[in-house]
């Protein structure tokens, strides 16, 4: 449904400073968005405003200029960092004779690319309708209020009805299957509670190095790449600690800042997956300059899914880069909130899974402990 950059293509991006700052981090972030969707940058214009031009979200001077590089340029889309409505971009397409993609559609452009399970798949196509649905309603509302409604009706509002129509019909089909695979899914997360196994699950924010991380620690080919949102299917494999016996370890989708909303809504249940683990490894690439940005990012995600409360570490990866020691940091009550290694040499690997197996093995006690106190009633 949505276009999708074909590989070759010569993208344009846009970003505009509102004053939030770390702007070149966002710059870098965006130009890996672009070439994780497969488009070649050309080239990167800027602009500082107060706040979004209603009709252009740019001003009137920075859309030529930016009409102008991406003549310059050969660029077939223009990428904007940011969220714009369906009327700027179609203003925008206008203007700049150019298509227009925005941040979100970028975003759910790569996991259409990425998603391999049939449940990704269709996770992803419901995210698409609905970032779609809102547009057309939008697109709507917008026309009406311009002209009144005339030349909106007749056939050309019928089509837009029975769009709306299919559409309808098609996100109901999909919520119901994905309802279907969700009931399958909490029924096997089920029988894996019953065996009282210690569950750990892998956060963090995009490309921060889950993947290199579970594959260090498990052995498992797990496809890890210097891509954004290299994973989107949560995969777990048992983890043996020694005198700790088995835990499960769950390698999942990576977060970023503003994810769409859409996307949220549709992974729900993969994400819920994430709130269900009894412990959380939060991965920070500890290399990067927008290390606090990240680590808030992910943790606003987190609560967005009802995984705020739960007990977390944070594994401070990529110490190679940044020449840090290995090394287990605690609180003021000894309670370890940092775990600083490097997935790819393995340098404090080994003090992770002492990390791991201590935890693994309070959690047993305390179910033998459960298990031994009386019955409430
Ligand atoms: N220097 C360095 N690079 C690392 C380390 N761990 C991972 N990387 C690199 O970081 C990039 C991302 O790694 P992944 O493991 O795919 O990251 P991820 O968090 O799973 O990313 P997504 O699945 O996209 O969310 C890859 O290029 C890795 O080689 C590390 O310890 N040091
Ligand atoms: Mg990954």
């Amino acid at each position: 449904m949505l276009e999708r950059p074909a590989s070759g293509t010569r993208a344009l991006l846009v970003q505009v400073d509102f004053g939030q700052g770390g702007i070149e981090e966002r710059l870098s972030e965006v130009s890996l968005l672009a070439e994780s969707a497969g488009a070649t940058v050309v080239g990167v214009v800027q602009g500082r405003r107060q706040a979004p031009d209603p009709a252009h979200y740019v001003g009137k001077g920075k859309a030529e200029e930016i009409g102008l590089v991406a003549k310059m340029n050969e660029a077939d889309i223009v990428i904007f960092n940011h969220d714009i409505t369906a009327a700027q971009q179609r203003n925008l397409e206008r203007k700049l004779n150019c298509r227009v993609v925005d941040r979100s559609a970028l975003i759910l452009d790569i996991f259409a690319l990425r998603a391999k399970s049939h449940e990704g798949k269709l996770q992803v196509e419901l995210a698409q309708l609905q970032h779609l649905s809102t547009r057309l309603v939008r697109g709507w509302t917008h026309l009406e209020r311009q002209k009144g409604g005339i030349g909106l009706r007749g056939p050309g509002e019928k089509q837009l009805e029975t769009d709306r129509r299919l559409l309808g019909e098609r996100v109901k089909l999909l919520k119901d299957r994905l309802a279907k695979l969700e009931r399958q899914r909490s029924v096997r997360r089920r029988a894996r509670e019953r065996r009282d196994v210690l569950s750990v699950s892998l956060v963090g924010y995009t490309n921060a190095g889950k993947s290199t991380l579970f594959n260090a620690l498990t052995k498992a080919g797990a496809y890890a790449a210097d891509q954004l949102f290299a994973t989107l299917d949560t995969t777990s494999r048992r983890l043996y600690l020694g005198e700790a016996g088995n835990i499960v370890l769950s390698d999942t989708v990576g977060f970023i800042r503003d994810l769409p909303h859409s996307l949220v809504a549709a992974f729900h249940a993969t994400l819920e997956e994430t709130a269900a683990a009894d412990l959380l490894l939060h991965v920070v690439d500890s290399a990067s300059e927008d290390r606090e940005g990240q680590i808030a990012a992910v943790n606003s995600v987190l609560e967005e899914i009802g995984a705020g409360t739960l007990p977390q570490i944070q594994v401070w990866n990529k110490i190679d880069a940044t020449l840090a020691s290995p090394e287990v940091q605690q609180d003021a009550c000894g309670k370890i909130t940092r775990v600083l290694l490097s997935a790819r040499t393995g340098e404090g690997l080994e003090l992770l899974r002492q990390v791991l197996t201590d935890v693994a093995l309070e959690h047993k006690a305390a179910l033998a402990a459960a298990s031994e106190s009386p019955e409430p009633f």
